[in-house]
């Protein structure tokens, strides 16, 4: 469904350019929650960017259903980490899920109905009339998350989501994810930090190296589905799989030639 090919990015810069990817391939299949995790700074943000069309690459492709990605597709909804900013903080909550259907061309009574249910499922009901900033982080990642529900994207990208709200908040809100992606059988291409949130949620999780970032490994997680934060958790195929992304991460931090200062 969404492939990438020998993908390169080199941002231009004074001393002649910096690539930030280089020879990156993998593919997503339809349905699936394809995670990308790598050390800080290894290209992740970069790598989304591109897939999502809102930044060229350099070299190589994206391609999305047989079709190569050179603009942010219609089918795409992306979330980020910095939900602050990602909401416009001077409409109100039911708006801010709105605006994109508007721009999609949807009836007005298709627009009410969605967003109602989008702000249900994510246990906003009570905020619709309320603006961004009477609520608080956790309550605004949820809006985010409503808006991309209720435009009913077939590929969800999903930047860092859950970094900046509290573990009770974040367990919360991957277990929405998953029961989402549940329900709607939504394509998830994921990046985290968090090597635990990576094998919690993921079908597939992709180890990236540092810039220029490439696959280093692509560990499938095997874990039954529904997930359950302590049952899954639990499992010893777990602690195996995460002690192992641990391990390929920790790696290439160590071996990794120290930045000249
Ligand atoms: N516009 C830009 N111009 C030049 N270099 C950039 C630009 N954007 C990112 N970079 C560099 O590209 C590299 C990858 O950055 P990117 O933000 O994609 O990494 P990341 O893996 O998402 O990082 P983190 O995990 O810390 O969020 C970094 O070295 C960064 O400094």
């Amino acid at each position: 469904m969404l492939i990438v090919s020998d993908m390169e990015k080199t941002y231009p810069t004074k001393s002649g350019g910096f690539t930030a990817v280089s020879g990156m391939s993998f593919h997503i299949e339809e349905g699936e929650l394809f995670t990308i995790v790598g050390p800080s700074g290894a290209g992740k943000t970069t790598l989304l960017r591109c897939i999502s069309g809102l930044d060229d690459v350099t070299a190589g492709s994206v391609t999305f259903n047989g079709q190569q990605v050179s603009g942010p597709p219609r089918e795409f909804a992306v979330v980020f980490q910095d939900y602050a900013r990602s909401l416009m903080p001077w409409i109100t909550v039911a708006k801010n899920v709105e605006l994109p259907l508007m721009k999609k061309g949807i009836s007005a009574a298709e627009r009410a109905q969605r967003v109602a249910s989008a702000l249900e499922e994510v246990g906003l009901a009570d905020a619709m009339e309320k603006k961004p900033f009477q609520l608080s982080g956790g309550m605004q990642q949820r809006v985010a998350i409503a808006r991309a529900i209720a435009y009913r994207p077939q590929v969800l990208i999903m930047d860092e989501p859950f970094a900046s709200v509290d573990a009770q908040t974040r367990a919360d809100l991957e277990d929405l994810l998953l029961r989402i992606r549940e329900e709607t059988g939504t394509t998830v291409l994921f990046v985290t930090h968090d090597v635990d949130e990576s094998v919690y949620l993921s079908n597939r999780v992709a180890i990236v190296s540092r810039s220029p970032s490439r696959i280093d490994e692509i560990v499938d997680i095997p874990l039954p589905y529904p997930r359950d934060q302590i049952r899954t958790k639990s499992l010893p195929e777990f602690a195996t799989l995460r002690t192992h992304v641990f391990g390929r991460i920790r790696e290439m931090v160590s071996t990794a030639t120290p930045m000249a200062a």
